[in-house]
């Protein structure tokens, strides 16, 4: 696995010093709003363990898969709900925790199912932030890295399903990722 990364884009340390950073500044807005935090399955997996240990107000979270990428490196345009959430969201502030915002459709249909549900508020935490690739216009609330445009795995981001289990982030060599 480690012999497929071409380069290293954010270490571990790096990750866990900005995930320290979202957590103060989510605390620091959200006292006393009881947030309904949502991970966005698979990717934000990692994050979303990290993230709510370093969050010091009461939070209520919840779960949801969506998937747009398959075994690609481009959105195939479609977003699948592939498990939805059990919690309601009527009334509730909502922060979604996202590993990264790419074209930004994931997370548009997302905000806009949410909405369409009457929550009181949403609000979006992402890490990673690839703003040349956007097709909807769109910004996180908290973002912890804007990075180039590359397709990067690693820390719960995967390519074909895996290398999520990485603990930094990189991209691959060229020859890994296969005519997509
Ligand atoms: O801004 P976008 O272009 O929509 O891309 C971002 C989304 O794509 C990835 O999910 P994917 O569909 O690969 O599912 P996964 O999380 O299970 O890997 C990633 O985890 C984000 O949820
Ligand atoms: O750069 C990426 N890496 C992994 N999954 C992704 N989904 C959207 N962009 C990416
Ligand atoms: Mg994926």
């Amino acid at each position: 696995m480690l012999n497929d990364i071409q380069e290293v884009f954010y270490s571990e340390e790096q990750i866990q010093g900005k995930v320290k950073e979202l957590g103060a500044a989510v605390s620091r807005d959200y006292e006393e709003r009881n947030p309904l935090v949502i991970c966005v399955l698979k990717g934000a997996f990692i994050f979303m363990a990290d993230l709510v240990k370093n969050i010091t107000v009461p939070i209520e979270l919840d779960f949801m898969a969506v998937s747009s990428y398959g075994n690609s490196t481009r959105s195939s345009g479609e977003v699948k709900i592939i498990k939805d959430l059990d919690t309601s969201v009527e009334g509730r502030n909502v922060i979604i925790v996202e590993d990264i915002i790419d074209s930004g459709l994931t997370l548009s249909y997302l905000i806009d199912v949410l909405e369409r549900r009457n929550a009181r508020s949403v609000k979006v935490v992402a890490l990673f932030d690839k703003p040349a690739r956007r097709t909807v216009e769109l910004n996180a609330d908290y973002t912890g890295f804007v990075i180039p445009d590359a397709f990067i795995v690693g820390y719960g981001l995967d390519y074909a399903e895996k290398y999520r289990n990485l603990p930094f982030v990189g991209v691959l060599k060229p020859e890994v990722y296969s005519g997509s």
